[in-house]
């Protein structure tokens, strides 16, 4: 499970020395056998759960962008994973995002959308800022007629802890361009969004 997790580097060494900390903290004996392994598989966890810090995303739009003339109607990729931790309280926070443009020209593979969205979701977030960086990031590098991202999550921090509202829902959206100015391309928009809700 943590083949990749160097016992010996002294970065990792120092952490998981922080991580013995909070077992010791949460009242756990550290030294007992099945948490042996336990720092080493958390610090192995927490490098796939925030890969993001070592990522561009943008990139995944830059150096794969092509100029494809005629098509300009709605490019949606919807109910695309989430998977973050919010900043506050370093717990998930989960559900689906909306991706969607309007190209001016240029257009992108639609695997691609979804590293962006995980390119961003791999980090500490807020879903606000998450959804915005999305937005930002297909806008600056496409330059198309419009972007659409809605994210829709539950947060663990206030579903399992704190004001427990289990099945409590956010969601945030950022539209831009012909999705905020033209209300049939929005109308549209929240019509395929639907539309593919009601068939899955
Ligand atoms: N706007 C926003 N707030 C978030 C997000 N994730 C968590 N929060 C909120 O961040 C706030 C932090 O509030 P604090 O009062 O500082 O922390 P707290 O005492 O743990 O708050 P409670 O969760 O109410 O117990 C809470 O209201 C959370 O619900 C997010 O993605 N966006
Ligand atoms: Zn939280």
């Amino acid at each position: 499970m943590t083949e990749d997790f160097d016992l010996n580097d002294a970065k990792n060494i120092e952490a998981m020395k922080h991580v013995r900390g909070l077992l010791e903290y949460m009242g756990e004996d550290v030294d007992r056998e099945g948490l042996q392994e336990t720092p080493a598989r958390v610090l192995s966890a927490m490098t796939e759960h925030f890969s993001g810090y070592h990522e561009d995303p943008r990139d995944h739009l830059l150096k794969t962008f092509e100029e494809v003339e005629g098509y300009d109607e709605v490019v949606l990729v919807s109910d695309i994973d989430v998977h973050s931790h919010c900043e506050h309280h370093l717990v998930p926070f989960v559900g689906k995002a909306h991706v969607a443009y309007i190209p001016r020209g240029r257009v992108v593979g639609l695997s691609k959308l979804a590293r962006v969205v995980d390119g961003y979701a791999k980090r500490l977030q807020v879903q606000e800022k998450l959804t915005m960086q999305i937005a930002n990031a297909i806008e600056e590098v496409l330059e198309p007629e419009g972007v659409a991202v809605i994210v829709q999550c539950q947060h663990f921090c206030m579903c399992h802890r704190g004001v427990h509202k289990p099945n409590s829902w956010t969601t945030t959206s950022k539209l831009t361009g012909a999705f905020l100015n033209n209300p049939s391309s929005r109308l549209e928009l929240f019509q395929l969004i639907g539309m593919n809700k009601s068939t899955g």
